[in-house]
């Protein structure tokens, strides 16, 4: 069977900002198929690969950021449809602003019943909590329809129950994902590949199914 693609490639590259790099000799190689977890403590550089990652197929990628980064003056529901909003007409959207349209409404409210949103869709994003926040930000992700889901920390304001059913719904609506995390039961549990960098290099790249728990949580302890 031939090998799946590979759709990101690093060969000892450096990334960073202003010249400064953040991860050094960065080697990896995402394929097509893979549901990588990315580990390490705080400051470690994942948001930093998980942006390069994004810049790389900007068109390929539904993107879920750390900062659900809403507009708050506006609904949970137009805040869902920016996910497709390059995809329709300038009229089509200002239509749909005006008054939301039945295509979106429907999709939409599907969508928002999987992330326990219903009673929340018309109500301005300022207004709601936190994970409120946080499942609108997966739930414009997931409406974009991209077939590579990253995400930065994407259910970190989630009890542990809605973590682990979003997490399933992310997995199963994409071919490839790439999801900085903080949990190591969640990324064995919903990844096949766990990635750890610490200060700054990648050191470890392999199948969940060879790492325990304590093994990732090696990766958090000081030097
Ligand atoms: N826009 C930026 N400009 C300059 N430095 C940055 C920028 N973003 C991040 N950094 C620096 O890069 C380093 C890695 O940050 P990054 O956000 O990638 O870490 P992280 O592992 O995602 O952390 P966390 O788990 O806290 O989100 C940090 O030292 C941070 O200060």
């Amino acid at each position: 069977m031939s090998e799946p693609a590979t759709l990101f490639r690093f060969d000892g590259a450096s990334l960073g900002y202003a010249g400064k790099p953040v991860l050094e000799a960065l080697t990896l190689k995402v394929r097509r198929g893979d549901k990588i977890a990315l580990l390490g403590e705080s400051g470690t550089g994942k948001s930093t690969l998980l942006r390069r990652l994004r810049e790389l197929r900007p068109s390929d990628v539904a993107w879920c950021p750390q900062q659900p980064g809403l507009v708050p003056v506006l609904s949970a529901f137009h805040n869902i449809y920016m996910g497709r909003l390059e995809r329709h007409p300038f009229w089509y959207n200002l239509a749909n602003l005006v008054r939301p349209l039945a295509t979106p409404k429907a999709e939409i409210a599907g969508l928002a019943s999987r992330l326990g949103l219903s009673g929340q869709l018309w109500r301005p994003a300022g207004a709601l909590s936190g994970g409120q926040q946080s499942r609108v930000s997966l739930a414009r992700a997931l409406y974009q329809q991209k077939p590579v889901f990253i995400g930065d920390e994407p259910v970190s304001a989630l009890d542990e129950r809605q973590a682990a059913e979003l997490l399933q719904l992310v997995c199963a609506r994409h071919q490839t994902v790439v999801l900085a995390l903080h949990n190591v039961e969640q990324a064995l549990t919903h990844c096949s590949r766990i990635v750890g960098l610490r200060q700054g290099r990648l050191v470890l790249d392999a199948p969940s199914s060879e790492l325990s728990a304590a093994q990732l949580r090696a990766l958090y302890t000081s030097l």
